[in-house]
């Protein structure tokens, strides 16, 4: 239509409502033009309102960002406290050296600070990954110089980096908002304390996604977060400010969290070790997950490292002692288990390469069939496992997170300043149910598995109920199939893709099947690097399916990706840690000794 005619179109509009208009009696004119004048009014307010918020979160985001370039400076000035030559030869040392060497007096805490306090903003320049340095870290070193040289607590002087949403008193858990920006945490939570009471020192916090509901890492007040090698690719989510810095090597041990795979996807993509624990392991008292209130999916801390082996050493100590069951009665007095970690057991592992719901790319699926080969090596029993119903328990882990259609991300998430890419799942979540059915109607013929996740919300309280029955169920079920088989643990993909482009985990949340599982059943759940994407791996994607869009994605994502870091994932039933770990370390220690 031409923009004359357009006009004209208007014009006669307005003339046959301005005719109707004059034909109305005066007082319903009033009526007219005084509501005519509320309703312009309401929309203004709203318009003024919704932009001087919105400038207002500018002005926090700046304040915000002036404070952390104070940070970063403030721990540069730090670092140089020690001689480039002290700092290379404390930068060499891997956990084990370095933690000796801090117990025996031969590096100081605060040496080691600083060297770490340097090597942190090398990464942080690298890939974005800090959002704050924790400036009492000076005086927890010191303090710890000063204290008697027996006993030496079990982590002397160790730096650790926290994931930004793990609670340090002063400091903020802004999950990304905005909103949440200069609201300290008034504690630390139990973790913080266990790791200061083991003579760790927390010193850095790290980037996640806005709202933790994902496996990429960007956010509007501290930005994007970026994998240690590839700009154009995420370091992974929710834990993926961790990740990049440890994979750049700005940290030897970091807490993460996870609750859908925050912890596992992070450390598959930058090729570093951690483990999620079950969740009644770890306390969560004042900490705060994506959204509250998933009684049968909890949030689970857990460490991350560039290797297996500094994981168990975290794990041990902090299990040594019922140092977290004292503190929070709601977990179990569980301590550290060395019978299931003996070096030499030998363990029944059902494997599986795909889960039927979404195939991996081809790296993926070989990391798993080679790690069933060297387990084999070594003794363990290697059988195929088929997880039970893998469909149903991905629609029960969305509808388990998004238990009030989504409401509670909405909410804040629309309250925010907020990262565009984001726009699409808020999309989904903000169609009323009458149009996600019709939408699950249209696009069922072409994209099934989209019109499958569209069923997967609880649509009032009943339903509710039974969506927790249900994974009640589930949880018994597998266990059952694990059994039948005689099974101690599993084997299998962390995930769909090598680590993908930034605006891809968002769109691609279907991948969740691999990791989100493990936390619908509350398993034990690792990664360990095994391999990186080859160029066979690259050619044999030619095969790889493209029946939907999702699969498209995963295709198109993976493209290229050669040298990328692929890691396996091996789960285990509550209090099973251990046996988890104990297999991790033997895919580790045969990687160490033949180079991948
Ligand atoms: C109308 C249907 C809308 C479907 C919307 C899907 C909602 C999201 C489901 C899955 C997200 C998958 C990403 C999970 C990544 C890891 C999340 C995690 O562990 N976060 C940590 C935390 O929550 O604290």
């Amino acid at each position: 239509m031409s923009l004359s005619k357009l006009w004209d179109g208007l014009n006669e509009s307005f003339d046959c409502l301005s005719s109707h208009f004059h034909s109305l009696s005066p007082n319903t004119q009033k009526f007219v033009i005084t509501s005519a004048g509320l309703v312009t009014a309401y929309f203004a307010t709203h318009c003024v309102k919704d932009y001087l918020h919105k400038q207002r979160l500018h002005e926090i985001v700046e304040k915000r960002q002036t404070e952390r370039n104070e940070s970063l400076r403030r721990a540069d000035e730090f670092s140089r406290k020690i001689t480039e030559a002290r700092r290379n030869q404390i930068s060499n040392m891997d956990f084990d050296t370095l933690l000796a060497a801090l117990k025996s007096g031969e590096v100081k805490p605060t040496e080691a600070l600083h060297t770490y306090q340097w090597k942190a903003l090398q990464a942080h320049k690298r890939t974005n990954c800090i959002t704050l340095f924790i400036k009492e870290a000076d005086d927890w070193a010191l303090q710890l110089e000063k204290s008697p040289p027996e006993p030496r607590p079990p982590l002397y002087g160790m730096p650790m980096s926290l994931k930004e949403c793990v609670p340090v008193k002063g400091y903020d858990v802004t999950r990304g908002y905005v909103n949440e920006c200069f609201m300290p945490s008034e504690r630390d939570c139990v973790m913080v304390e266990q790791i200061k009471a083991l003579g760790g020192i927390p010193f850095v916090q790290t980037n996640v996604p806005q709202c933790l509901l994902a496996y990429s890492c960007y956010n509007p007040i501290y930005g994007t977060t970026n994998h240690q090698d590839h700009k154009d690719r995420t370091s992974g989510g929710s834990s993926g400010g961790e990740s990049a810095l440890i994979g750049a090597g700005g940290s030897l041990l970091g807490i993460g969290g996870d609750v859908g795979g925050s912890i596992r996807f992070p450390c598959h993509f930058c090729g570093i070790a951690g483990i999620k624990p079950s969740h009644i392991r770890f306390s969560h008292r004042g900490v705060q997950g994506s959204v509250p209130g998933r009684p049968l999916i909890n949030a689970s801390d857990g460490p991350m490292a560039p290797d297996v082996h500094t994981c168990v050493e975290f794990l041990k100590a902090t299990w040594s002692s019922h140092f977290i069951h004292e503190r929070d009665p709601y977990t179990a007095p569980v301590t550290w288990n060395d019978k299931h970690f003996t070096k030499g057991n030998h363990f029944t592992i059902g494997y599986y390469l795909d889960d039927g719901w979404f195939t991996p790319t081809p790296a993926l699926q070989r990391a798993v069939l080679e790690s069933k080969k060297i387990l084999e090596s070594q003794g363990h029993v290697l059988v195929p496992f088929k997880p039970p119903r893998i469909k149903e328990a991905i629609a029960m882990f969305i509808g388990a997170v998004s238990v009030d259609g989504g409401r509670y991300l909405l909410e804040h998430i629309g309250n925010d300043l907020m990262d565009p890419r984001y726009k699409s799942l808020l999309g989904l979540y903000k169609l009323p149910f009458f149009i996600q059915d019709i939408l699950r109607f249209l696009v069922q013929p072409i994209y099934p598995r989209l019109a499958h996740a569209l069923t997967a919300m609880p649509r009032n309280t009943s339903e509710l109920r039974k969506k927790y029955e249900a994974i009640e169920q589930y949880r018994y079920e597998y266990i059952e199939e694990m059994q039948k088989l005689g099974l101690d643990a599993i084997l299998c993909p962390v995930t769909v893709t090598p680590a993908p482009h930034h605006e891809v985990p968002v769109k691609l949340f279907a991948v969740v099947s691999y990791t989100g599982v493990f936390n619908l059943l509350d398993f034990a759940a690792g990664t360990v690097p095994v391999t990186q994407v080859t160029k066979a791996d690259d050619d044999a994607l030619a095969g790889y399916p493209t029946i939907d869009p999702w699969y498209r994605l995963a295709k198109e994502t993976t493209k290229g990706a050669i040298g990328l870091s692929v890691g396996v994932q091996v789960a285990a039933p509550p209090f099973r840690e251990e046996v988890v770990l104990r297999i991790m370390q033997d895919l580790e220690n045969h990687h160490k000794h033949t180079d991948y």
